[in-house]
Formats: structure tokens, sequence, C-alpha cells
């Protein structure tokens, strides 16, 4: 057991919190005016563990397909946290969003801009723990309005709590790491496991394969251990002519480099998914405290496409809500790392009958590869300083950097239009 002196000083020195004032959602009839998704919406109070069970979690699997083969992205409410919750993490998020830029600049993820970072040593403002300041990516020339904050390692107790652990954070913030790390833990062991329980029934090998194999935690090894990381993320408004450059862009298209990703479900109307088929760009719908989740590149691969890790966007938020801030808590589901993302890896009678092979042209990679060099290329100039929403479309180890794909796939016109705009796919050595 480690010494968690410090972390108990921490805790009896801690200033109060402060409430965060969530905006008010869009009224219903008002949100309907705007082009939204219509999301599969899962309950997870249904879900039952045990034998007895089982009838139960096949139902919600049904439910949990449609979801990850079509959009990716799915609604999960009943998850069991209080909004007080919810709340309290924010209020963690505000208070370290309000201390000095000075003392900010003490406890960076990377470097002050993402051009600067040299990510052979760092993980970089997207992935390492501390703050990504404002004005770190940039998109059409315009640096960008978003400050967030991450934090890795809170599945193990005996790194988060330990001194070192404690004192890589801001000094306010120290004596609410148990907070951080009781929220997240409980993402882990509640959200992901069942989402990898039901997931298993829908790929029809035993129950518990992915939780057991790729997810659990292992003491003091956070690289085989199941994890990722968890951001507080805060967007300010960018000014009028910055709108303007960017199409009212505030984070640009992109696919999740994790294995899932859990969001809190936002009162503000901004979150956007760009359809599969047709490359429409639609709004998540707010459901008061639950969660969103959508598929990233990691269980794409394990499925071998059938799992859509689909290209969503932060859009400046409609008419009715400019102005209101947009505070986000999410957590970024790594699997062990060493997990070779492909289908081959889990044999599953549903993706072989279905056919979900491993294409050709994938390299047989590990997530730690994938996750590694897509991490090097975010923010990049070369690649993401480019007008409109799309990245230059870059190919690693056989796989499109962010998961455009689907204009491949898509209906033509949808592929016109791309190649109208953009076009056609093109490649870059990195
Ligand atoms: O703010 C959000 O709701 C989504 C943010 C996001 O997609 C990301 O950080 O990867
Ligand atoms: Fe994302």
């Amino acid at each position: 057991m480690t010494n968690r002196n410090l972390f108990e000083k921490e805790v009896k020195e801690r200033a109060p919190l402060q409430e965060f004032k969530e905006p008010n959602p869009l009224p219903e009839e008002i949100a309907a005016q705007y082009p939204t998704i219509d999301l599969v919406s899962i309950d997870l109070s249904q879900y039952e563990e045990g034998n007895s069970g089982l009838e139960k979690r096949k139902a919600l699997a049904k439910q949990l397909e449609t979801a990850l083969s079509t959009s990716g992205f799915f609604h999960l409410s009943n998850v069991g946290l209080a909004p007080e919750v919810f709340n309290r993490v924010r209020s963690i998020g505000q208070l370290l969003m309000s201390i000095p830029d000075e003392e900010k600049v003490q406890y960076l993820a990377g470097a002050l801009t993402s051009d600067e970072e040299d990510r052979s040593k760092s993980l970089g403002g997207e992935r390492g723990s501390g703050f990504k300041p404002k004005k770190y990516w940039s998109n059409n020339n315009v640096r960008d309005s978003i400050e967030h904050y991450n934090f890795r390692d809170f599945l193990h107790d005996d790194i988060f709590l330990s001194d070192e652990g404690v004192l890589k954070h801001p000094k306010a913030v120290r004596g609410y790491l148990r907070d951080i790390s009781d929220y997240f833990n409980y993402l882990h062991y509640e959200i992901v496991r069942k989402i990898c329980n039901l997931s298993d029934i829908i790929l029809e090998i035993p129950e518990g394969t992915l939780w057991n194999n790729y997810m659990r935690v292992i003491d003091n090894d956070p690289f085989h251990s199941g994890g990722g990381f968890g951001r507080l993320m805060r967007y300010y408004n960018p000014s009028p002519e910055d709108e303007v450059k960017t199409n009212q862009s505030w984070l640009r298209g992109h696919s999740d480099g994790s294995f899932i990703t859990v969001l809190t479900s936002n009162p503000i109307l901004s979150l956007q998914i760009r359809d599969y088929e047709t490359g429409e760009w639609k709004f998540v719908t707010h459901k008061p405290d639950s969660l969103v989740v959508n598929v990233g590149d990691g269980f794409e691969f394990l499925s071998g496409g059938y799992f859509k890790s689909s290209i969503h966007r932060v859009h400046s938020p409609v008419e009715e809500q400019k102005g209101e801030t947009r505070f986000q808590i999410i957590y970024f589901v790594d699997p062990d790392r060493s997990l070779v993302i492909d289908p081959e890896t889990i044999n599953s009678p549903k993706l072989n009958r279905l056919g979900y092979h491993k294409p050709k042209e994938w390299e047989k990679i590990t997530f730690d590869q994938w996750n590694d060099n897509k991490g090097r290329l975010f923010g990049k100039n070369a690649v993401n300083n480019v007008k409109g929403d799309e990245p230059v479309v870059v190919k690693l180890f056989g796989r499109l950097h962010e998961r455009w794909h689907q204009v491949d796939n898509a209906q033509p016109p949808a592929i016109a239009e791309h190649e109208r705009l953009y076009g056609p796919p093109t490649s870059i050595n990195v």
C-alpha cells in the first residue's frame, strides 16, 4: 500500500467547490427544428447480472447491435449516477479552469502549441496528463478556443494517489482526486464492463471475453490494463471573425482513437455526427443525466468494420444557445495496449458469418501502434490546417487515420460532393 499522506493532507486543506451552473436544455420543439439524429437509447437499468438476467441482456444486446453497426453512437440512460455526481465533477473542472494562467503552464499536457510538440517524447495536449491550453490547434489559420485537462492512471490508486501522482496536478484540485477517480472507476467497472459483455453477446463469443482479456485492470501495469484517460473540457466562444473562418466548427470532424468513448449528454445542441451514408451533419439531442457513448477506431478495427467509428465534430451552439458555456466530461476508453486490433483476434462466429474479416491492406498492428501513430498526427499543421472540416487524408498501417472511409462506401452523390470539395483522397508519408 502506497503512502497517501500527501493526498490526505490535501483533502483536509481543499477549498469548497462552487456549484457549476448547467445551461438550460433547448425545448424539444425548438431542437426539432434542427437536423438531429435519432440515436438508439439504451436503458441500463434493464441490465441484469447472472444466468437469470441473460434474456434481458440479450434484448439489450440487440438494441446495442443496431447502434454499433449504424451510427456507432448511442444514448445510455439510468446509468446509476445522480445529477450531483456529474455536477461535482463539473465543479472540479470549473475550479481547474479558474486557476491563474501562470500556474496552468506548470501543468501542461504537452507544449503550448501543437506545432512545437515533439511527439516522440510527449503524448501531446490531446492524450498527455494536464492542460491543453486554448490556441493549441489550428483550423484555416484560426487557433482553437477550447481548454481541457486530462487525467490518466485513475484506475490505479497506487499511482494516482501516490505523492508523485498527487503532485502532477495543480494544488487546487489535489484534494479532489478521489472524486475524479470515483467517477471514472464507476464508468469503467459499471458502464464499460456492461457494454463489453453486451458486445460479447452480439459477437457470439463467451460473455466476459472482451472485459477479461482487454479491459481488466492489472495493478501497477497501465500498459496491459484497460483504461485510457479522462478529460474535463470547456469550450469558449470564438470571435465572430473566427466563427466565419472556421465555418462555426469548434472541433474539427474526427473519429476517436479510443476503443470506445463515454461522453456526458450535453444540454447545448452542438455535437454533430456525420451521417454514415449521406455525409449530412446531424445534432445529437440531450437526455438529462445520461451518457452518450461512441465506438472509437480500436473497436471498429477489432470488429473488422462492422462497428462504426463515426466522424463527429462540435459545432457552434445553435442560435438559441449562443453564448452559453459548454462543459464536457469525457472518458476515452483504451484496451490493453498490446491488443492486436483486427477481427482475427476474437474469431467471432457472428463476424465470420457476416463476412467481416481483416482486409488485406490492413497491417497487423496493436492498439498501441495505432494510438501512438494517430496521436502524432493530431493537430499537425500539415494535416489539420486546411479549410473545411476534413483533414488531409493520411494512411496509417493501411487504414485512414480519421475514419472518413464512409465516404468511399457512401452513395455516389456523397462521393461526388466529397471530391468536389476536397479532391480524391490523398496519402502523405508520416
Ligand atoms: O464535446 C463533445 O461533446 C465531444 C468532444 C469530442 O468529440 C472529443 O473530444 O473527441
Ligand atoms: Fe471525439
